[in-house]
């Protein structure tokens, strides 16, 4: 692919034009059924938590972890992300305006001073020890 971030931003809606494109181009629209879509979701969260499997706690920023393996974990985030963003448009949800209606949501039901422990608002979330 040509196109980098620096010449355009990446947003979700270009992600989408993206994923439509590709769809297009291939002929696989009727295969990018809302059902389909989230099958492939789900197994692409699977391989992204196979990366982190048995590894035990991993520090923040990945320091100890190989260049080849922190560009695995970006291709299956990326994965993650595309078919996600790809379900949202079949299904017609503006994915960003959905989103950040949510984060508007989430700061009602948590208020600052009650969120300040995160633990306080799950009762069986063991203390963070990073
Ligand atoms: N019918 C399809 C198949 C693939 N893709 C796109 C979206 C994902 O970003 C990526 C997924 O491709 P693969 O199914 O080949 O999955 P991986 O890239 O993870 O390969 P592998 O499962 O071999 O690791 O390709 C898509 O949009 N529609």
């Amino acid at each position: 692919m040509s196109e980098s971030s620096e010449q355009h931003p990446v947003t979700l809606d270009l992600l989408k034009h993206k994923m439509s494109e590709f769809a297009k181009e291939r002929g696989w629209e009727p295969f990018h059924s809302p059902r389909n879509l989230l099958l492939a979701l789900v197994g692409e969260v699977g391989e992204l938590s196979e990366i982190f499997q048995w590894k035990g706690e991993v520090p923040k920023g990945l320091a100890d972890w190989k260049e080849e393996e922190k560009v695995h974990l970006g291709e299956e985030l990326s994965d993650v992300l595309l078919y996600l963003v790809r379900l949202s448009d079949i299904c017609g949800i503006d994915l960003g305006k959905a989103a950040l209606r949510k984060v508007q949501l989430n700061a009602i039901k948590y208020p600052v001073k009650v969120s300040e422990d995160p633990s306080s608002s799950h009762k069986d979330q063991p203390n963070n020890t990073n």
